[in-house]
C-alpha cells in the first residue's frame, strides 16, 4: 500500500514491484511499480477489479513467485527466504482439505508436519488449541466429519482453523469467502474476526467484496488494471474490536463509499476523486 499510510515500521513490504508474464505483444504486465507496506498484527485488504494483479501481487509476498523488477521483504527476509522458514501461511479460494480425515485431523496434521522448528515456545492460546480454535470459528459440532460432509462454508472455516494453528507470521488469503452466500459469508467474516483480534496475526486478505474489506481491514488497497498498480488507500479507523452491529453504521457506509469512489476511479482513470 502506499508509504504514507502509517509511520509504523513494515512487517511486510513491497517495494516498487513489478511482474510481466510473457513477452512481445503477448506481454501483460500485472504489476508495475506496487508499494504495499503491512505493519506487524495489521489487517490489510487489498481489492480491484479482475485481472489488476491482486493473486500475482498474493504470489510474490507468498515467495512462489519472483518479481522482475523491485523487492519483497517479510521481516527483513526476501519471501523466499520467509516462505522456507514457514513464515507464510496461505488460504486459497478452494480449501485444499484432507479428505480421509476428520475436520479435527485435518487442522491438526499440518501443524504436526509444518510447525517451525523456530517458533516460540509458549504458544498463543486459541492457536494452541485446536478444539477452541474450531469452536471459535462455528465448527465445534462437527469436529469429526470429514471434508465432504461440511458445506462450503465450513470447509472454509476449516482452511482457517488451520491456517491459524499454523501461527504464520503473515497470513495471506485469496477470496476465501468467495463462493459463499451472502449469508454464510457474513458469519464467516464475523467469525474471522474473532479470532483474528485474540491472535492479531499479520494479514493481506484479497477480495472483491468492498463491505467486507470495509468490516475486516485496517487499511484497504485499492488497485486498478492495466497495468496493475495501487489507484489509492484507505484507513479503515472503526473502532475494534469490531462486532455485528457496525454492518450498517454511517461510519461504515462512509469508509464503503471511500473505496467505491477509488474502485470506480480504477476502472476509469479519467474520473475525479475528492
Ligand atoms: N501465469 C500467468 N501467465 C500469464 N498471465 C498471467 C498469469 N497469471 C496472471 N496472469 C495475468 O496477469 C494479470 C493479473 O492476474 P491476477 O490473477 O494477478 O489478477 P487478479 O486481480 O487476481 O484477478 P481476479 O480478480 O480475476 O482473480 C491478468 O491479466 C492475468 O491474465
Amino acid at each position: 500500500m502506499s508509504t504514507e499510510q502509517t509511520s509504523e515500521a513494515p512487517f511486510v513490504a513491497v517495494h516498487d514491484a513489478c511482474k510481466t508474464y510473457g513477452s512481445g505483444q503477448g506481454a501483460v504486465r500485472a504489476l508495475a511499480h506496487v508499494d504495499l507496506q503491512v505493519p506487524r498484527g495489521r489487517f490489510v485488504s487489498v481489492i480491484g477489479p479482475s485481472g489488476c494483479g491482486k493473486s500475482t501481487l498474493l504470489r510474490l509476498v507468498a515467495g512462489l513467485e519472483e518479481p522482475d523488477g523491485g523487492a519483497v521483504r517479510i521481516c527483513g527476509r526476501t519471501a523466499a527466504q520467509a516462505r522456507a522458514a514457514k513464515m507464510i501461511g496461505f488460504v486459497p479460494q478452494v480449501p485444499a482439505l484432507l479428505p480421509w480425515l476428520d475436520v479435527l485431523d485435518n487442522v491438526r496434521v499440518l501443524e504436526k508436519v509444518n510447525r517451525p522448528g523456530n517458533r516460540r515456545e509458549s504458544r498463543r492460546g486459541l492457536a494452541s488449541d485446536p478444539v477452541a480454535l474450531l469452536t471459535r470459528l462455528g465448527l465445534g459440532d462437527v469436529l469429526h466429519r470429514r471434508p465432504r460432509q461440511l458445506s462450503g462454508g465450513m470447509q472454509q472455516r476449516t482452511a482457517l482453523a488451520r491456517a491459524f494453528a499454523l501461527e504464520p507470521q503473515v497470513l495471506l488469503m485469496d477470496e476465501p469467502f468467495s463462493a459463499l452466500d451472502e449469508f454464510t459469508r457474513e458469519s464467516a467474516q464475523l467469525q474471522l474476526l474473532d479470532v483474528w483480534q485474540e491472535l492479531r496475526t499479520t494479514v493481506v486478505f484479497v477480495t472483491h467484496s468492498i463491505a467486507e474489506a470495509v468490516l475486516l481491514s485496517d487499511t484497504v488497497v485499492v488497485m486498478a488494471a492495466a497495468p496493475g498498480r495501487v489507484a489509492g488507500v484507505v484507513d479503515i479507523d472503526l473502532d475494534r474490536p469490531r462486532h455485528h452491529d457496525q454492518l450498517d453504521t454511517a461510519a461504515m457506509h462512509e469508509h464503503e463509499h471511500r473505496v467505491r469512489q477509488l474502485l470506480e476511479t480504477a476502472w476509469n482513470p479519467l474520473r475525479d476523486v475528492v
